[in-house]
């Protein structure tokens, strides 16, 4: 995958965002940037405004915020809830999500699926999967992705050890070959690589 960012070099920008959510005031004057190769962080506790800031970022909400924001590129979000559908299997699924892009194959999507762990399980219906395996699917749109920015929400909810450090050895690939990540997250991540962190507080202090 070669990736293209803006004229400027930036991934995504937001400049002097305030985010308000019904009466409350979660944060303002947030200034971020993402260059090819980082991995950003959002951290803070429950309600500190992780969720509605990485909604804002993907341009999923029109209003309820002031600020400027810039996405040059391409991006994909996740967000935490399941965006896996019950009566479809999870090959059906992530065919779904690639559908229109005439030059994604069946064999890329069981790829994918076997690199998330779910080889054997592309065509069982997805209400039988686990909390895990349905996370599972919804990250193989990490493997097809061509888009430069990816935006996570709480990617790890509900994967193993084993499917933490594998992801994390993907965030760390995507950013290795100009991509960039932001992703929100309770846990410490234990990746080799430069990290930036952004830390929000409930009350709106940065
Ligand atoms: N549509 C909405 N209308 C009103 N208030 C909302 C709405 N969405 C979120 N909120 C409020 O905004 C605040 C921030 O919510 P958000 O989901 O962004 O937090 P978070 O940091 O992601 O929390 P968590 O760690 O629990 O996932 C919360 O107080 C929440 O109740």
């Amino acid at each position: 995958m070669s990736i293209t960012s803006g004229c400027d070099g930036l991934l995504l920008q937001c400049s002097a965002l305030t985010l308000v959510r019904g009466e409350r005031e979660l944060f303002s004057g947030l200034d971020v940037s993402l260059r090819p190769g980082e991995v950003l962080q959002v951290e803070g506790e429950n309600g500190a405004g992780k969720t509605s800031l990485l909604r804002v970022l993907a341009g999923l909400a029109r209003y309820g915020y002031e600020g400027e924001i810039t996405r040059p590129v391409p991006l994909l979000y996740i967000g935490h809830l399941s965006a896996v559908k019950e009566l479809l299997t999870p090959r059906e699924n992530l065919a779904w999500h690639v559908d229109g892009h005439a030059d994604y194959r069946d064999s890329d999507v069981c790829a994918a699926l076997a690199k998330v762990g779910l080889a054997g399980y592309e065509d069982v219906p997805s209400h039988q999967l686990s909390a895990g395996q349905h996370r599972r699917v919804n990250l193989a749109r990490l493997h097809l992705s061509r888009q430069p920015l990816w935006l996570l929400d709480e990617p790890f909810t509900a994967i193993d050890r084993d499917g933490v450090a594998s992801l994390e050895h993907l965030f760390v690939s995507h950013a290795k070959r100009g991509g960039a990540v932001v992703l929100t997250s309770h846990q410490p991540l234990r990746m080799e690589y430069p990290l930036t962190r952004l830390m929000l507080r409930a009350g709106g202090d940065l």
